[in-house]
């Protein structure tokens, strides 16, 4: 048949199609981006992991393989931290790479991932720097936030109501000039010490069941508030649970990551999904 091979994968539900592209050969239009990720004419995704060699592309990465990311709407982000999980899974399972640590290159620069034997992944998501404050209304209601930047965008709202009660749907409104290139969105309750709980609207997608730059962003927002850049956390989304560090210049993501399916996509379909 000699279809396009596929993938599909999900970190705490967080998930992707998987397009393995190691000589970056495929016209991966915003277009076919959009068609593979819609749940009902394509497979459903929150977005795109074209794998491919580093060499094939003009980014610069120390690691063989670079993650292609595109979120839903066909966009294009510098970086996910669910996504580099499941993309190092991948490349684990395909005997692409090594159980242990390698290095993963992304449009944010290189992240060095520790893929376990248990299945899960820790990834150093480099700086999560604090950037400033800003507001985002949702439904009417004005929430101010902490902005920090993970590689890309994110705007941190810590509520003392429970954030299971937000409505999410629409897009929530927010400052383009502080944010001219769009801002993921995260809404955080303190569950204890070293405990959080977040739901997060993503630029480029909409409401998912996690974010993992952003669960990095919540916890770095959240120590920042209390006078502090350092700690640790766990941060439970609609999707599961992820594990998250912070210090000066640093942080790490865990979590799982898992591979679902695999396949051939449609010549005909692809072709069309093109124009
Ligand atoms: N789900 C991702 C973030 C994906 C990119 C984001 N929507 C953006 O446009 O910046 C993650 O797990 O980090």
């Amino acid at each position: 048949m000699g279809g396009i091979e596929f993938l599909k994968g999900h970190g705490t539900q967080n998930d992707f199609v998987l397009l393995p592209d190691p000589a970056g050969r495929l016209e991966l239009t915003e277009a076919r981006v959009a068609a593979l990720c819609d749940r009902r004419r394509g497979l459903g995704a929150d977005g795109v992991l074209r794998v491919v060699r580093a060499a094939a592309l003009d980014e610069p990465s120390a690691g063989e393989w670079f993650m292609d990311y595109r979120n839903a709407d066909g966009s294009i982000a510098e970086m996910c931290g669910n996504g580099v999980r499941v993309f190092a899974r991948y490349l684990v399972d395909a005997g692409l790479a090594a159980e242990g640590e390698f290095v993963v290159g992304t449009r944010a620069g290189d992240r060095p991932v520790v893929v376990h034997p248990d299945r899960s992944v820790t990834v150093h998501m480099g700086p999560a720097t604090i950037t400033g404050t800003s507001v985002t209304v949702v439904a009417g209601r004005p929430f101010s936030g902490v902005a920090v930047d993970v590689g890309n965008p994110h705007l941190v709202s810590l509520l003392d109501d429970d954030v299971a009660d937000l409505d999410l749907r629409d897009q929530p409104d927010f400052d383009h000039d502080v944010f001219p290139h769009g801002v993921n969105l995260e809404f955080v309750n303190r569950l204890g010490e070293g405990a959080l709980r977040m739901r997060v609207h993503e630029r480029g997608v909409g409401e998912t069941r996690a974010c993992g730059t952003g669960t990095v962003a919540a916890v770095a927002a959240a120590f920042h508030l209390a006078g502090t850049d350092t700690g640790a956390s766990t941060v439970d989304v609609p999707g599961g649970r992820v594990e998250v560090t912070v210090s000066r210049g640093a942080s790490t993501l865990s979590g799982p990551a898992e591979i679902v399916a695999r396949g051939e996509l449609d010549e005909a379909w692809w072709a069309a999904a093109g124009s």
